[in-house]
């Protein structure tokens, strides 16, 4: 059998004892648990010269092969282009992008570097999936260094239309290199539309189905994938989280209150101001849940060297403080805004017990608290899902979900109050709605399609068939036109 070789920009190397932590890890270890195969990526170390091989560790029968970056890369790859380029373009916020050409030049170099230390390790028949927007040139690398591999790539995040997708300078080289894989999988069908627009500004030929995309010479299919959770063993854990002492200080902190729970990265596309301004709407207007309800809003800093997310530390402590603050009382506590990181299992029997989840976004690739929080959920008594129309999610979950636009705080707070007044048959209508959808579409078979659909031979490209060999131009001066590559990249 073939090896799976997985590259992403983290990788989760499971330490002793601790349970792999987030949807990816959890993806990629099943899916690389099945099979023999790599996990190459980022240790999330800096270092000034960097170890020429990767360091290597096998737990569990699967092997990680990490690298060290330096400091100039982590700067100008991670925290410059990656996050403050294409995450905000991607996540629609064009007006957040700092873009600076050395950024550029960082991230292609780290991307080169990822190629060179993947190209020592391929073996022919190999199989590639590269994950998410650190990575996007990847495979046009691995190309130019003579493999001809069938490479995949999944997109975490969103993919905007082809209008805010042309703000990206250079876009040609980074979202147009996308073509240089075999297969292109996208969180939901519209992102996956997107794509094939910018596709087709860029001269693409869509198939007659529009699951694959003719340019440069080269086929490159496409799919909406939906990223998934582990459904079956989360809602396990949440049963058994009820038993820890945790949970059991936990419930007796809230003094039968209601609960109100988010969890997110702090980041300003989770929507948490819009959030906090809908419970303070809910607190201004329905003085009825005064000392009834408690907020528990769960919120790991994130790329904390961007400027942007320190902005959305102080403004969200801010308005936290000031909720309870107006609100609260010396009983009361209306909000508790905690900047911890808590375990998978704490975090599975706190979805159990919350009433409502507020998963409001302004935009996200999945998120997959909303799937957790569903899993979570016990089927006699189960809370509810309140989500934005503009999560990933909401493709799979709004047949169950309240749905929210999170731009209308009136109309948030609403919503919320319906949600803690909800009766227990309408709450376990929906919650059966969701769960369905979460059985059907584990993180194993999310893992298993798209790994199906990238190994199923694809057709030549038409026109590679048509050209006449003589006239025909090489599908390298092709793709450095789709590129745009008449400029040189000043490097
Ligand atoms: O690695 P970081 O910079 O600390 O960020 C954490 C991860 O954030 C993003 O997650 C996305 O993937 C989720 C799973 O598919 C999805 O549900 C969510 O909507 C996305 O935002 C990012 O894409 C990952 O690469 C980061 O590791
Ligand atoms: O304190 C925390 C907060 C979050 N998470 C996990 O982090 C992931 C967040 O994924 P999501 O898709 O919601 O957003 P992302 O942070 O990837 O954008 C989920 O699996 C959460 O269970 C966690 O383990 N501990």
């Amino acid at each position: 059998m073939s090896r799976l070789i997985v590259v992403s920009n983290r990788v989760a190397v499971p330490e002793a004892g601790k349970t792999a932590a987030g949807g990816l890890a959890v993806a990629v270890n099943a899916a690389l648990k099945e099979r023999s195969g790599i996990w190459f990526g980022w240790s999330g170390k800096i270092s000034e010269e960097p170890s020429e091989r990767p360091a290597i560790s096998n737990r569990n029968g699967v092997k990680y092969a990490v690298i060290d970056l330096k400091e100039d890369d982590y700067q100008e790859y991670y925290n410059g282009f990656a996050n403050r380029v294409l995450w905000p373009i991607l996540h629609y916020r064009v007006d957040l992008a700092e873009f600076h050409r050395s950024d550029l030049s960082g991230y292609i170099r780290v991307n080169k570097i990822f190629a060179d230390h993947v190209s020592k390790i391929l073996e022919p028949d190999d199989i590639i999936w590269v994950h998410d927007y650190h990575m996007m040139p990847l495979a046009r690398y691995l190309r130019e260094r003579g493999h001809k591999n069938r490479i995949g790539f999944f997109l975490h995040i969103p993919m905007p239309p082809p209008e805010l997708i042309q703000a990206l300078p250079r876009h040609g080289e980074i979202i147009g290199a996308l073509a240089h894989y075999d297969l292109l999988g996208f969180q939901t069908e519209s992102d996956k539309e997107n794509f094939g627009r910018y596709l087709e500004s860029r001269g693409g030929q869509a198939t007659a189905d529009r699951r694959a995309y003719d340019i440069g010479g080269r086929r490159v299919k496409v799919g909406a994938f939906p990223v998934a959770i582990e459904t079956e063993s989360f809602a396990r854990r949440a049963r058994h989280a009820m038993r820890t002492n945790f949970m059991k200080d936990f419930r007796s902190s809230l003094g039968g209150k209601k609960m109100v729970l988010g969890v997110d990265r702090l980041d300003y596309s989770k929507g948490i101001p819009n959030r906090l301004e809908a419970f303070e709407s809910l607190l201004r207007t329905t003085p009825e849940w005064h000392e009834k309800v408690t907020f528990v809003q769960i919120t790991p800093k994130s790329r904390t060297a961007v400027p942007e997310y320190a902005e959305m530390d102080r403004y969200i402590s801010t308005k936290a403080g000031q909720i309870n603050g107006e609100f609260g009382d010396v009983s009361w506590t209306p909000l508790r805004y905690v900047n911890k990181t808590y375990s998978r299992s704490a975090l599975a029997g706190l979805y159990r017990v919350a009433d409502v989840a507020m998963v409001t976004p302004l935009r996200d690739g999945m998120n997959l608290v909303a799937k957790e929080f569903v899993a979570a959920q016990d089927p006699n008594d189960p809370g509810v899902l309140l989500l934005s129309q503009f999560a990933g999610a909401a493709a799979e979950m709004g047949g169950g979900a309240l749905m929210v636009n999170p731009h209308e705080i009136e109309g948030v707070a609403l919503a919320l109050r319906r949600a803690l007044e909800m009766p227990l048959k309408e709450r376990q209508d929906r919650y059966q709605r969701m769960m369905a959808v979460l059985t059907d579409n584990d993180i194993d078979h999310w893992a298993q399609t798209f790994l199906d659909a990238l190994i199923e031979p694809s057709q030549p490209a038409l026109d590679s068939l048509l050209s006449r060999p003589g006239s025909m131009r090489s599908s390298t001066a092709r793709m450095a036109d789709f590129h745009g590559l008449q400029r040189p990249l000043e490097m």
